[in-house]
């Protein structure tokens, strides 16, 4: 069996307390979970038990307190801080729910700045297809202020999909969209799954997180479920579940 390209073991992590006097407050409290390659994981959970803070402990974005986090089957602790982010870099592409474009460069130059800073070219026909498969051929030359948000969102997609990463982390892609453009986005999703890269979503869309081949219900920074081929009931039971055990 391929080795996982995203695990934790008994990851942790806390932040410091407003006060000095009190202790730091724990976010995620030994959390172990290995996504495997091709896989997609959506991370579900009431609102402030770690969902984001998980996803960037596991793709290098924050260090955890303690624990274990590789990636690319590498421990990110091992490496030097610009090791990692080479390793993002080549590896690992970015969906956020503000979609992160540059306004000042167009739908064409946002797909094509991520090989630009690494130096390594992308070809035209690479970045028309990339903005071909999310459907805005016709919109290269637009820069993010003349596109609609499900558009801006597109094109985020569309800068990740170029390159091809192993990896895909999103974090709350459809939070800014309507129901019609988030199902857009999540389908692209799904199919840069279904073409191989490991999808880790972070989402509160019960529905989106059901595409899932996985599903992960936090709670209070621990995994409370784990869900195979879930449906969207048995996400939202999950969720239920979790959330009514928060307020006890
Ligand atoms: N940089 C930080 N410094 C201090 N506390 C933080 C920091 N980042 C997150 N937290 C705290 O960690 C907890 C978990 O935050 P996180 O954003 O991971 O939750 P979440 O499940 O993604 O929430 P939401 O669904 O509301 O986005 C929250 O209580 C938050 O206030």
């Amino acid at each position: 069996m391929n080795p996982p390209l995203v695990a934790a073991d008994s990851l942790a992590t806390s932040f410091p307390s407003r006060s000095r006097k009190e202790p730091s407050v724990p976010v995620l409290c030994g959390i172990s979970l290995a996504v495997m390659p091709g896989e997609m994981v959506s991370i579900v959970g009431p609102s402030g038990s770690g969902k984001s803070t998980l996803l960037y402990c596991l793709s290098g974005l924050e260090s955890p307190t303690s624990g274990m986090v590789t990636l690319m089957g590498q421990d990110l602790a091992s490496l030097r801080r610009p090791r990692v982010a080479a390793l993002r870099r080549d590896h690992v592409g970015f969906v956020f729910q503000q979609f992160n474009l540059v306004p000042s460069l167009s739908a064409r130059e946002n797909v094509a700045l991520p090989a630009r800073l690494a130096r390594r070219p992308l070809d035209a026909a690479a970045v028309t297809a990339a903005l071909a498969s999310v459907g805005l051929s016709e919109h290269g030359r637009k820069r993010p202020g003349e596109l609609s948000g499900g558009q801006q969102q597109r094109v985020a997609i569309a800068r990740v999909l170029a390159h091809r990463p192993d990896v895909v982390f999103a974090d709350e892609p459809t939070g800014s969209l309507d129901t019609s453009n988030g199902a857009e986005v999540l389908a692209l999703l799904r199919s840069a799954a279904a073409a191989g890269s490991t999808v880790v979503l972070v989402t509160h869309d019960l529905e989106a997180a059901a595409l899932a081949d996985r599903v992960l219900v936090l709670r209070d920074g621990s995994i409370h479920t784990e869900l195979h081929s879930p449906t969207p009931d048995a996400v939202l039971g999950a969720v239920r579940s979790a959330g009514s055990a928060l307020t006890r």
